[in-house]
């Protein structure tokens, strides 16, 4: 079941569900989501001296991504074609009997911004602000401005609460980041390893 603005308010009230800061809940709770706002730093991948991303690499994807502050008053140009990792404005909690997805608002696709590339999904138990995967798929640079209404999260309530939430476990390496969080697949492998041996 998808929460509505009701079940959305409901919660919020009860206090399990968090999204702080919630300045104008009239205009963020939309029917059937939250708006979440932009906030003020990025990162952008360098695109000199990356011989290729490895997953299985000691380098910290961190070594190769470059953080921008937008001051107040400026705007962060996302060019055609551009890939850069912003940041919802917003720390969440998810509780751990909802599941959260990350959309993007339609206005912001007509302009062809895509909000997250590829993963869009916050575990129950999750908490943090969100990282964004903003992208440019047009033919025009659009001007991001911190606090614009950017991203919107839609709640389905799981029919038991998940046993093993988002932080209680080995893995969980996003838990309470602060700020676009780059890629930590390569601590993936002291987690159990994604690999297959010879013969599986
Ligand atoms: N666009 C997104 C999508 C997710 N998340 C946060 C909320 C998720 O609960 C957490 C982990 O997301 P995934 O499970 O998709 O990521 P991984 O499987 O790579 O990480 P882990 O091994 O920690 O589960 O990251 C985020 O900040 N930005």
């Amino acid at each position: 079941m998808i929460l509505s603005d009701a079940d959305i308010l409901e919660r919020l009230e009860a206090g399990d569900l968090v999204v702080d800061p919630l300045d104008d809940p009239e205009l963020q709770i939309q029917p059937a989501s939250v708006d979440l706002r932009l906030g003020r730093e990025f990162l952008e991948f360098q695109r000199t001296n990356i011989p290729c991303i490895h997953p299985n690499s000691e380098d910290e994807v961190d070594d190769y991504v470059t953080e921008t502050l937008v001051e107040d008053g400026d705007d962060f140009i996302l060019h055609p074609g551009d890939f850069v990792l912003g940041t919802t404005h917003e720390r969440v909690e998810i509780p751990a009997d909802l599941i959260a997805h990350v959309e993007g608002r339609s206005s912001l696709g007509r302009l062809a911004v895509v909000v997250h590339a590829t993963a869009g999904l916050c575990d129950p138990g999750y908490r943090g602000q969100i990282t964004l995967e903003l992208s440019n798929l047009g033919s025009a640079p659009v001007a991001l401005t911190p606090g614009m209404r950017i991203s919107q999260l839609t709640f389905t309530e799981l029919k038991t609460p998940a046993e093993r939430p988002y932080g209680s476990d080995r893995g969980s390496k996003y838990q309470d980041q602060d700020g676009p969080q780059a890629s930590r697949i390569q601590s993936d492998d002291e987690f159990g390893g994604d690999q297959l041996e010879r013969g599986d």
